[in-house]
Order: C-alpha cells, then sequence, then structure tokens
C-alpha cells in the first residue's frame, strides 16, 4: 500500500493528507479548485488548515479521476456530501478509509452504509477518535480507532498512516466506531449550550455522563460493542469536543446558548459543524430503534428553531426521576 488518496481538503483531509504523505505519495482532491492550486503552489491550504507548512510530496488536484491509481482513499468530505462525491470518484475494488463524522440525512446510513451502497466492490473501513485537525497537522501526539471487519486490511490500512505522534489502534468495530464519532458531535453541541447558557460545570459533566449513556444505548441497539464506544472513538472524542471551543460543535453549541439562533450561526459558517446536521436523524434513527435519547432530541429542537436554549433546559430537568443504569 504505497499511493494514498484523500478525498477532501478540508482541516481534517489536508491534515491527514499531511500525516500520510510521512510515509509515501498522496495525492489530495479538493472540492474547491482554487484550494487545490494554493497548495500546490503554496504548500498550505489558508482556507482550512491556515498556518500549517504542508509537504511537498502532497499534490492536490480538483479533477476526482486522478485518483484512479491509488491503493486506498481516504474519504474526508462532509458527512452529507460523501455519497454523490464517491458515486463520482473511481474507487472500483480500492479500500476505503471513512473518517467523516456523521449520520446521512433521509436514509439513516451510517457512512460505511452509505459508502458500501456508492461503491459496491470497495473493502471498508473508518477512522475515528479525539483528533483536531490542526494539532494532528502540528505534530501533536494523537491516537485513534481504525476499525475494520477485515482485521488484515485494518493492519496494512494502521501501518500506511502510522506515524510516532500519530497511533492508530485496530478494531474490528466498524459500527462502534461509527456511531461514537457520529453521536459525540451532536452531544458537544449540548455540551457548549450549557457553557453558553452558564450553567455551570456540574451540568457539563452530568451531561457528557447521560451523553454518553445516550451513545452507549444507541451504539448497542445498532450493533456496536460497548467497549468500542468506551474507546478513543467514543468516549475519547466525547472529551475532547466537549471541552474545548476548538471544536466546531461545541462552538455552535456556545452561540446558542448565549441566546443566537442556530439558522443564523449555520448560515455564517464556511467549515462544516457535523452535529446540526445529525440531530434529526440521530433522532429519528433512535426513535426507529426505540431507544430514549433526550439530550440529542432537545439539540435537534434547537437546530430546528422549535425550542430556546431555556425550554430545552427545563425540558430535561422535568423528565421523571430514573434509575441510572438502563
Ligand atoms: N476538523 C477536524 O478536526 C476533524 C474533522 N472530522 C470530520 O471530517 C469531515 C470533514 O470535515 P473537515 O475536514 O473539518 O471540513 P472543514 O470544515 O474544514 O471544511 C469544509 C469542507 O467541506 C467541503 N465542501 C463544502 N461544500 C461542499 C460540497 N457541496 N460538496 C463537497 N464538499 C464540500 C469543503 O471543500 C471542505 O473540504 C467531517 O465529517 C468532520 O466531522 C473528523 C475528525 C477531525
Ligand atoms: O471530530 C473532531 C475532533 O475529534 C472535530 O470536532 P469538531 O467537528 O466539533 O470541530
Amino acid at each position: 500500500m504505497n499511493h494514498i488518496g484523500v478525498i477532501g481538503a478540508g482541516a481534517w483531509g489536508t491534515a491527514l493528507a499531511q500525516v500520510a504523505a510521512q510515509n509515501g505519495p498522496v495525492t489530495l482532491w479538493a472540492f474547491e479548485p482554487e484550494v487545490a492550486q494554493a497548495i500546490n503552489e503554496l504548500h498550505e491550504n489558508s482556507a482550512f488548515l491556515a498556518g500549517i507548512p504542508l509537504s511537498p510530496a502532497i499534490r492536490a488536484t480538483a479533477h476526482i479521476a486522478d485518483l484512479a491509481d491509488c491503493d486506498a482513499l481516504l474519504v474526508v468530505t462532509p458527512a452529507q456530501h460523501m455519497r454523490v462525491i464517491l458515486q463520482a470518484a473511481p474507487v472500483g475494488a480500492t479500500p476505503l478509509l471513512l473518517c467523516a463524522k456523521g449520520i446521512e440525512a433521509g436514509t439513516m446510513a451510517l457512512m460505511s452504509e452509505a459508502a458500501a451502497e456508492a461503491c459496491p466492490e470497495a473493502p471498508i473501513a473508518a477512522l475515528s477518535g479525539p483528533t483536531f485537525a490542526s494539532e494532528v497537522a502540528a505534530g501533536l501526539p494523537t491516537a485513534v480507532t481504525l476499525a475494520c471487519g477485515d482485521d488484515a486490511l485494518g493492519e496494512r490500512l494502521a501501518a500506511r498512516i502510522a506515524l510516532p505522534h500519530f497511533r492508530p489502534y485496530r478494531s474490528t468495530d466498524l459500527i462502534g466506531a461509527e456511531i461514537g464519532g457520529a453521536v459525540k458531535n451532536v452531544l458537544a453541541i449540548a455540551c457548549g449550550i450549557v457553557e453558553g447558557a452558564s450553567l455551570g460545570r456540574n451540568a457539563r459533566a452530568a451531561l457528557i455522563a447521560r451523553g454518553f449513556a445516550e451513545m452507549t444505548r444507541f451504539g448497542i441497539a445498532r450493533g456496536a460493542k460497548a467497549e468500542t464506544l468506551a474507546g478513543l472513538a467514543g468516549l475519547g472524542d466525547l472529551v475532547l469536543t466537549c471541552s474545548s471551543e476548538q471544536s466546531r460543535n461545541f462552538s455552535l453549541g456556545l452561540g446558542i446558548g448565549r441566546g443566537e439562533s442556530a439558522a443564523s450561526l449555520l448560515s455564517d459558517r464556511r467549515t462544516v459543524a457535523e452535529g446540526a446536521f445529525t440531530a434529526p436523524v440521530l433522532v429519528q434513527a433512535a426513535r426507529a430503534a426505540g431507544v430514549e435519547m433526550p439530550i440529542a432530541e432537545a439539540v435537534a429542537a434547537l437546530i430546528a428553531g422549535d425550542w430556546t436554549a431555556t425550554q430545552a433546559v427545563e425540558a430535561l430537568l422535568a423528565r421523571p426521576l430514573r434509575s441510572e443504569a438502563g
């Protein structure tokens, strides 16, 4: 496994291209032609990962056909655009390592389910975990879950992208890794709201713990392993994004908690806060699976503009007292 293709040159695709370029050739596909041009000419992605000098070994392109001879493809588009882009990409039987965190609106598909429909011959793996792109690109120590049903393929992918400061831990629980990453984005919005509304540290800790209970209930119902959700891709990423304004999801929640409308906050951004798109479809999927997710429900209602932050907090606090387990 030598030549790596990266689909998507946002912050995370660019950081992963930088990681993969330490071990071999990388072609990075950008949605915006001017981003590809800037990476090739200036070796910087000032639109999405400003201030990080990129390896000259990264060749950027705006033509997706240029990924035709890659040995593996890292898929790093926003979740809601992934299916359409994969349908246009020259994938065939090339292994796909899915790195977006979300659930597809309309279909309720996990990224692996959408990718399997778009590229039926391609073996599929997923990368998830606590990974702010800017820290990875700056070479700070990071550990991730690399999940693949075919552990031998998982081992080859892990060996190709591992660096001393970037450690993939293998798992065969693809669904668990995906659900951890998708659900934590929704919970990070909730934690941002708690911070924005100045509800205190007790409330934030309670929300992380009860949010983790929601993630676990939903994950188990969808066939995930509890140990995956308690690992880097679930609890690890939840702790990261629920405790830092660097998280786009947390910072979206912060604005909502301070009284701004979700619609105006979302219309202002060029970078993606995946939790805003995943929240409504997560609620739909949880209801379909018969799983209670009151925090996710509250986030979805806030994003839709149906509730204010005060109404959401009142609704959560008014829920009947219950056992902590289950
Ligand atoms: N930024 C981070 O630290 C991390 C991000 N991720 C995940 O990676 C995925 C990509 O996020 P980022 O790289 O952060 O993106 P970003 O927020 O830095 O950039 C937005 C991306 O969306 C693309 N885009 C905009 N409109 C599009 C369209 N119509 N069709 C296709 N692409 C379009 C842009 O080209 C750009 O690549 C998300 O699912 C995110 O949750 C995962 C781990 C870390
Ligand atoms: O997924 C991430 C870190 O693991 C990035 O989080 P945000 O998308 O909230 O910035």
